[in-house]
């Protein structure tokens, strides 16, 4: 791809748009990010180590997606009033095997300052026993987003001393302290390698939605790159992530990009530098840019698509949140 200086361009690309993959073994492919933001929502198998993590916003998914996404992460955590949505969510989709489901799709945790889980979703989760840890963390200086993250962390890399812990526990940051220590005590480059796959946190309330962006940024730099979020809206549809700087390939299977007849509002994407300024090259979106410069207080790509029949690169000098459309009907 072209160098981060000279001509800035923006070059208008036919909807079919071919790009290879990077082949594994090129040799030049090695120091290539691939990333692909729509595989769970296929229902393909994602890494070992993934979570999902669901925030107090209502879920509006069909069914179908919804046990996709369950089935396809090992680990299930509720942020406080996300369980009454869990929950909510549920019942909506209650037949004949209703309470099975309700106990089929359990949180393994649910982390909080527990302000917001009413007190039917309380009972019905403590009946559970041990089945679902509800932990209680007090501290308002952080968030249950935040809470929750530090808990998915402990739970993958840290788990003896997460349990151990839980016997004697401190409800009012005790799981940040363990975290932050034993993350410390390991270091970051020794930390297994964890997806999030959020629930809610955009789309709704404002600052709700910064802070989702702000952990985005923040999380990617702590763990030095070895927990990675996804944010998707209530409905499914939109993807919220951070592209970290370097050379990156977004990877779309094919299906995935949906059918001619609505392919355009089927592959919306922004490329939206929240954070720093940042310079981009990217090969493969409907309007690619060289060697474009962009910032929040300078001018963005929104209203972007992917081009590519693959995918599409991009290269970035500065980690930069982007965004995806994608409806369901692609998936079922
Ligand atoms: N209106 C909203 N829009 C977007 N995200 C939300 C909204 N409300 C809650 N969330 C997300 O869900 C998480 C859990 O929310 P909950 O309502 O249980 O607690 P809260 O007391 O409102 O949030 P917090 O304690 O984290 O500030 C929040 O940390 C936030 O990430
Ligand atoms: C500078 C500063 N601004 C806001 C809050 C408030 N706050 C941030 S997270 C949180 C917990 C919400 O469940 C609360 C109340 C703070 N503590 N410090």
């Amino acid at each position: 791809m072209a160098e981060n200086h000279g001509k800035e361009e923006v070059v208008e690309r036919p909807d079919d748009f071919h790009i290879d993959v990077p082949s594994d073994d090129d040799d030049n492919n090695a120091n290539i990010n691939i990333i692909e933001p729509f595989k769970l929502k296929a229902g393909l198998s994602v890494n070992s180590k993934s979570s999902l993590l669901i925030l107090n916003q209502e879920i509006n998914m069909p069914w179908v997606t919804f046990i996709k996404i369950w089935n396809s992460t090992s680990l299930h955590v509720c942020a406080d009033g996300g369980s009454n949505r869990l929950l909510a969510y549920i019942n909506k989709f209650a037949n004949s095997t209703h309470d099975d489901d309700c106990k089929k799709f359990k949180p393994d945790y649910i982390v909080g300052d527990l302000d917001s889980i009413t007190d039917k979703t309380r009972k019905f989760y403590s009946d559970m026993k041990e089945e679902v840890k509800i932990l209680l963390q007090e501290t308002q200086y952080s968030t249950d987003l935040m809470k929750s993250l530090s808990l998915i962390n402990l739970h993958f890399n840290f788990h003896k001393e997460l349990i151990n812990s839980l016997k004697e526990f401190d409800e009012h940051d005790g799981i940040e302290k363990l975290n932050k220590n034993l993350n410390k005590n390991l270091g970051f480059e020794k930390l297994s390698l964890i997806d999030v796959y959020i629930l809610g946190g955009i789309g709704g309330r404002f600052d709700q939605t910064i802070h989702s962006i702000n952990q985005l940024y923040h999380i990617s730099s702590y763990y030095h790159n070895k927990l990675h979020l996804t944010f998707f809206n209530r409905d499914f549809e939109d993807l919220v992530l951070l592209i970290p700087k370097g050379l990156n390939f977004v990877k779309i299977h094919k299906q995935q990009i949906g059918s001619k007849k609505n392919a355009k509002h089927n592959r919306v994407v922004g490329l939206l530098p929240i954070g720093k300024e940042v310079i981009i090259n990217t090969k493969g979106l409907k309007y690619d840019v060289t060697n474009w410069k962009s910032s929040i207080d300078s001018k963005v790509s929104t209203n972007n698509l992917i081009a590519g029949d693959n995918g599409f690169e991009m290269e970035c000098t500065e980690d930069i949140v982007i965004n995806f459309q994608i409806f369901d009907n692609d998936f079922a």
